[in-house]
């Protein structure tokens, strides 16, 4: 299996070579050149497969330059016991009689992140010696919070990588950003940039496709990837928990073989949703896929109008993590419902550049609209739902799991739509616990309140647990103290490279 440039101006390369680069030279991602179907036969072993089992399955039929050995061994590597604190690893719990909760955020950094960075850093270098790469690799992660502590936890002290995180200063939460600034590792930095996440991931985009940077870490002996979703080792393992979740509704018997389910799918950067088009493109019976956005609600637009604008305010929200007003993965999705058309979704994103937006044609638009329905929820109403849901169903969600309820709840009543669905739980609550326990205790019980002190009443008030990689958070050293301006991430990392 090949993989191309969304772009067309880059040479195809196999999966090895797609991990590898991270980003196509020509600033394009890389996606399969092939289709990959899984038969109804196949979906049904699948329900009585474990995770790790329907993981391998998924991954063997894009990782076609990874012998069947090696996939297993990342596989099992990835989502061990030592890794996830339920054997189930995706579990899925049913609200009511035709809602599900999808959890992925049962890996050590409490969000849905772990499940792609536990896999990549066990096939990153292994996708080096694949193409004979013998330099250092140099990972560069932009983050609004959940991307960057999951990359630094699974690339932490492995050998022969280096990870630079950059994070938005006052842009993710007080957990979040306490989870990276601790972060151990002697392969790890971590720069708080002074602007928000779009100026963030457009630095980190900017120094993958600089040729004086990367003749200057060539020089250092370094060589660039990228742990963002714009890595396609990134979203093929998030392809295989929407077939797990199918799977698992199987072998529950809550749906007929073949019958159609809806995702709802809170989504800042468009890669946990891509994913779950990938999978319906192979063949998984997938209905309708809800995209769910906070205030910065530049997908809702574009979904219902065709038109993607990112010249607007950009705001701070209570879920941080989809803080986004640039959704790189969308080019994967022009890229496959223009029939593979390089050039249009060339002009487009050089439009976006350009002008801040872009608008696509109606047959483009007909066809995105045929598969995605979309709306957004600001943070009051993401708040009234945390308290709502909570209250009727005893389930306490994260803000942006919410952001998702709410759209959902908004879904059900435009199209009455009451086919099995699943919601797509993104992070554990405990990770934006200042928000989560105004919802379900009020105000007036939070005020004053630090957020460890808030995390142990969460934790008494509902009786979950503290997850263990939340806990005690405070008390570790601050190891990365570095703030910069947008404009110097670039010398910042030739920098820290040289150390
Ligand atoms: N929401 C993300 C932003 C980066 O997204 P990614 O999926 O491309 O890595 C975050 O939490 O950092």
């Amino acid at each position: 299996m090949l993989y191309r440039s969304t772009r067309g101006n880059s040479e195809p390369v196999t999966a090895a070579g797609a991990i590898r680069l991270g980003i196509a030279p020509d600033g394009g991602l890389f996606v399969p050149a092939e289709e990959v179907f899984v038969n109804p036969g196949e979906l049904a072993l699948m329900a009585g497969m474990s995770y790790q089992q329907r993981a391998v399955r998924i991954l063997q039929m894009f990782l076609t330059d990874f012998t069947p050995g090696e996939i297993g061994d990342c596989v099992e590597g990835a989502y061990g016991a030592a890794k996830f604190d339920v054997p189930e690893v995706a579990p899925l719990e049913k609200l009511d009689g035709h809602l599900y909760v999808l959890e992925l955020w049962h890996g050590p950094t409490c969000a849905f992140k772990d499940m792609a960075l536990q896999l990549l850093p066990r096939l990153l270098p292994r996708a080096a010696g694949k193409v004979g790469e013998d330099r250092e690799i140099a990972i560069l992660v932009a983050t609004s919070g959940d991307t960057g502590t999951a990359a630094l936890e699974g690339f932490r002290d492995v050998p022969g990588t280096r990870i630079i995180v950059f994070f938005p200063a006052r842009g993710v939460s007080e957990v979040q950003r306490l989870q990276m600034v601790t972060q151990e590792g002697g392969n790890v930095h971590v720069v708080a940039v002074d602007g928000n996440f779009d100026q963030t991931q457009s630095g980190v985009k900017a120094i993958f496709t600089d040729p004086a940077v990367i003749e200057a870490i060539d020089r250092q002996g370094y060589r660039f990837s990228s742990a963002n979703s714009i890595n396609w080792g990134r979203l093929v393992p998030q392809v295989v928990y929407y077939f797990s979740a199918y799977a698992d509704l199987l072998a529950r018997g809550e749906i007929r073989p073949g019958e159609t389910v809806n995702f709802v799918v809170p989504t800042g950067n468009f890669g946990n949703i891509l994913a779950a088009y990938y999978a319906r493109r192979m063949g998984l019976p997938v209905g309708c896929l809800v995209c769910a956005s906070n205030r910065n609600n530049v997908l809702t637009d574009f979904i219902r109008t065709g038109t993607y604008d990112r010249t607007r305010e950009f705001y701070r929200t209570i879920s941080p993590s989809m803080d986004i007003l640039i959704s790189s993965n969308l080019e994967r999705l022009l890229y496959d419902v223009t029939g593979g058309d390089a050039v249009r979704v060339r002009g487009w994103m050089e439009e976006l550049q350009a002008n801040g937006h872009y608008r696509v044609d109606g047959e483009t638009l007909e066809k995105i609209q045929s598969v995605f329905w979309s709306d957004f929820a600001g943070d009051p109403a993401t708040v009234e739902t945390i308290r709502r849901v909570y209250r009727k169903y005893g389930y306490l969600m994260d803000t942006h799991t919410a952001v998702g309820m709410y759209v959902y709840e908004r879904y059900l009543e435009a199209t009455g739509d009451t086919r099995k669905t699943v919601l797509v739980s993104t992070a554990s609550p405990f990770k934006f616990n200042q928000s989560v326990a105004a919802a379900i205790l009020g105000e007036e019980a939070v005020r004053g309140k630090g957020e460890f002190e808030l995390l142990e009443i969460l934790s008494r008030v509902t009786g979950m647990p503290v997850p263990g990689g939340l806990k005690d958070l405070d008390k570790k050293p601050v190891r990365h103290t570095l703030i910069v301006a947008p404009g110097e991430m670039k010398r910042v990392v030739q920098e820290l490279l040289t150390r």
